[in-house]
């Protein structure tokens, strides 16, 4: 089931407010002072003319007349000032906010538990969240706005139904009617407008995408090479197309209602200013009076109506704030603080898998079906198996990564969910296919720290180790070279065999007892690779290792090969044991070992691949 939170608007808007408290107080005093301008300047606008008109009629003084008129402009000069100042304090200080919360979101995702990552609701809710605190139009900018609003409207609303009660409620009925009539037919439109968002960002996704392609250099190849751009530029087409549908459909519907709006507000005015030209061509009321219920008139619709508004935007933007609370308060449930220490830090332990059974989604199919492994401290364990036999996933279960469904990975007898997860993540020193790597120098890669801490005598070591030295030493700044062109104007490229190089000594560094290594050789060259099996025992002595590859051959330096297919063992023991069974080891061993007999036709023996 998905994780979803689903809080009232008041608990959002608190909340909200609670983060603004802690992130930037001042904001809060500034919407505290522009809901009261907001609603001052229409009340003072619409008593103006009132009081002139009575100035007049009862004949005071000029000096009066100038006196009140020149009080009640300068007020308003004064709050419209203030309005324009605070709104430019707020601009300025919603960036301040927007910042807090995106340092939210981007710690939520570098410290979430890994297989939260790897969850595809998960990650939607990032990228959501990355765009709901970004920019002056995110979701919390227009919350803040439909907030201020809120308020602004339902005190003016206040203050007008106030002034009208005492002419006539039935007239605030009658004004209610048409207002919530015209607020409903809008809301129509909201409705059809969520409804269709869907439809709508799945075009824009697919443009988006082909507009990405079009930007990408790494896939710029691949779309001249297999002739892509036509078929690219179809998909854009398509989408271009159903996109513009989409507007049209939105654009009738908006022109609907506002033709329905407008007819309402006529029907609105003419009602009511016909009541007020009754009353005061019966003198039930002044001319003074005339000229106020008429600008309160216009001005209680307004506010009833930007009133409702703003409830439906709330609304709206409830949805997306309970979206970003529900990412960052995504579950996590692997322990740090409140797990217990993992101990010896400089001896392998025993590890062990019992029964484990793991699948990436809960309607998946599992990936891994009841696998039992034991790795006893300082062995060395081959994984090998054909693609997507689940090898990876094994080791990611092994690493603590993610978790399994069902039975448990055991460290020195307790299993590791007990363990403090930072600590045990120390345990390892791994290579993945997938890697990423910090555009620092190459000592800091290697050291994953900054200078000043690093064992630079380590450092050459690990590099010397992973047969990178001589290429490290070739570069005009060496270690301190930067990695990375595209951040660094004087930064360095490697190619993919020497990153993988750079990857092992970063691993190496750690000095972890166990090193995991997914397919380490894929990209070496034929003397690095042999160089890698050569030096392996001496350089990974002491460590537990588990080293997966493609090349059978290969794991014959490891003490024990096992299996992988469709997410179980099937076959386990050493190279020369596993040729003898006949089995599927045997059968992939021989297709791959045909390629490199002088004599296709002779027998298959270990030392011929
Ligand atoms: N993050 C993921 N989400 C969903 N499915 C995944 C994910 N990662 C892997 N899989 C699926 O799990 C299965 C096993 O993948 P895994 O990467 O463990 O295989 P592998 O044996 O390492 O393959 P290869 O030799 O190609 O690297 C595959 O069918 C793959 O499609």
């Amino acid at each position: 089931m998905q994780y979803d939170k689903k809080y009232p608007i008041r608990q959002n808007l608190a909340y909200c407010a609670r983060e603004t408290w802690r992130g930037c107080p001042k904001l809060l005093a500034f919407f505290v002072m522009l809901i009261l301008a907001n609603c001052l300047v229409p009340v003072i606008t619409t008593f103006l003319p009132k009081v002139v008109v009575e100035q007049i009629t009862e004949e005071k003084p000029l000096r009066q007349l100038l006196l009140v008129t020149g009080l009640m402009t300068g007020a308003l000069a004064l709050l419209s000032g203030l309005k324009i100042f605070l709104e430019k304090l707020i601009y300025w200080n919603q960036f301040s906010m927007n910042a807090v919360f995106l340092r939210m979101v981007t710690r939520k995702g570098l410290t979430t538990d890994y297989r939260n990552q790897e969850n595809e609701h998960f990650r939607t809710l990032q990228r959501e969240s990355y765009a709901n605190c970004n920019g002056n139009f995110s979701g919390y900018v227009q919350t803040y706005d439909a907030f201020v609003r809120f308020f602004s409207n339902l005190l003016g609303f206040l203050a007008f139904t106030g002034i009208l009660f005492s002419l006539n409620p039935l007239l605030i009925l009658f004004l209610c009617l048409t207002t919530v009539v015209s607020f409903l037919l809008n809301r129509r439109i909201s409705k059809w407008l969520e409804g269709s968002r869907e439809e709508k960002s799945v075009y824009e996704k697919r443009m988006q995408y082909v507009a990405g392609a079009a930007d990408d250099v790494r896939a710029a190849k691949d779309i001249r090479l297999y002739k892509m751009a036509a078929w690219l530029n179809g998909i854009y087409d398509k989408n271009l197309k159903g996109l513009l549908g989409w507007y049209r459909k939105y654009t009738e519907k908006l022109f609907g209602a506002s033709a329905a709006d407008s007819g309402l507000s006529l029907l609105r005015d003419a009602v009511t200013y016909a009541f007020l030209l009754y009353l005061a061509l019966n003198d039930r009321i002044t001319v003074a009076e005339f000229v106020l219920y008429f600008g309160v008139v216009a001005g209680f619709s307004s506010w009833l109506g930007s009133l409702l508004g703003q409830v439906t935007d709330l609304q709206r933007l409830n949805q997306s704030i309970n979206r970003f609370r529900t990412y960052l308060e995504y579950p996590e449930s692997y322990l740090r603080e409140g797990g217990k220490p993992v101990g010896d830090l400089a001896k392998p332990k025993k590890i062990e898998l019992k029964n484990i059974r793991f699948r990436y989604s809960e309607d998946g199919e599992d990936v891994i079906r009841d696998i039992s492994l034991t790795l006893e401290p300082g062995e060395h364990l081959a994984v090998v198996g054909l693609n997507g036999a689940g090898k990876t996933t094994l080791v990611k279960l092994l690493c603590g990564l993610t978790e399994p469904a069902e039975g448990k990975v055991l460290y020195n007898g307790t299993d590791i969910r007990e363990y403090n997860r930072d600590e045990y993540y120390r345990l390892f020193g791994a290579v993945f296919q997938d890697h990423s790597i910090l555009p620092v120098t190459i000592e800091e890669i290697v050291a994953e720290q900054e200078s000043e801490t690093i064992d630079h005598a380590l450092v050459e070591t690990c590099l010397k180790q992973a047969g990178l030295w001589e290429k490290i030493c070739s570069l005009p700044q060496g270690v301190q070279s930067k990695f990375n062109k595209a951040f660094w104007d004087d930064g360095v490229n490697l190619s993919g065999g020497e990153t993988q190089k750079l990857l092992l000594a970063r691993a190496l560094y750690r000095q972890s007892p166990v090193i995991v290594l997914d397919e380490p050789t894929a990209a070496l060259d034929p003397v690095s690779e042999n160089r890698l099996y050569e030096t392996y025992d001496d350089v990974m002595r002491g460590k537990t290792t588990v080293f997966i590859s493609h090349r059978l051959a290969s794991t014959r330096f490891c003490h024990r090969i096992v299996l992988i297919d469709h997410g179980q063992i099937i076959e386990e023991g050493t190279h020369e044991e596993l040729l003898a069974r006949q089995g599927k080891y045997y059968e992939l061993f021989e297709t791959q070992a045909k390629y490199y007999r002088e004599n296709p036709e002779g027998e298959v023996s270990g030392d011929e691949a």
